[in-house]
């Protein structure tokens, strides 16, 4: 369970997803990304943007839940980009891992890059921008929304 949560605002989430296309530019040409949905989409889609892409194709795992974790299920596997040569997955984030094995297994040749990373998965990706915590829950704009919140003087110690 979270301990603790990294909020991502939509203006961080684009500067984010540039570096993410900056490094991967560097690491050499990309002919397509594949998507992993749902996370996947924006962050592929600013990619996509930078690296002037437009081979674009998506895979489907459910893993989570909300917060709670269970079985991976591929609900849609990615038709149009063979053994992943000159592909790059990309995710919003790597957790524990899971999400990101099971995808590389069906595109064993393409690269994996995402945006955020936590130490228990961060080995699997190629290339990431920000590591944070493994108790740390990342809370993506499209989960979230601006609300009030009391001041810390008025706020229950703890
Ligand atoms: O490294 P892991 O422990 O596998 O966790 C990372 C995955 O979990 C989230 O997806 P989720 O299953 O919540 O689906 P969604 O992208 O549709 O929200 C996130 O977008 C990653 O794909
Ligand atoms: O929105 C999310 N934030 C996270 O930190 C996370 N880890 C796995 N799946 C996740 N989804
Ligand atoms: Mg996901």
């Amino acid at each position: 369970m979270a301990t603790h949560y990294y909020t991502v605002t939509w203006d961080q989430l684009h500067r984010d997803g540039r570096a993410l296309a900056w490094r991967l530019m560097e690491r050499g040409p990309v002919r397509g990304v594949v998507a992993i949905t749902r996370g996947g989409l924006i962050p592929a889609a600013i990619v996509a943007r930078e690296l002037e892409i437009r081979l674009i194709e998506s895979v489907s795992v459910v893993t989570y839940d909300e917060e709670a974790r269970g079985e991976p299920v591929v609900v849609k596997a990615p038709a149009a980009a063979g053994d992943g040569e000159g592909f790059v997955i990309i995710d919003d984030l790597v957790d524990t891992g899971t999400t990101a094995r099971i995808v590389r297994a069906l595109l064993p040749r393409a690269a994996f890059a995402c945006i955020y990373a936590k130490p228990a998965g961060r080995d699997i990706a190629d290339v990431f921008v920000t590591e944070v915590s493994q108790d740390t829950w990342i809370l993506f704009p499209w989960d979230t929304e601006p609300q009030f919140v009391a001041p810390l003087a008025k706020r229950p110690p703890g």
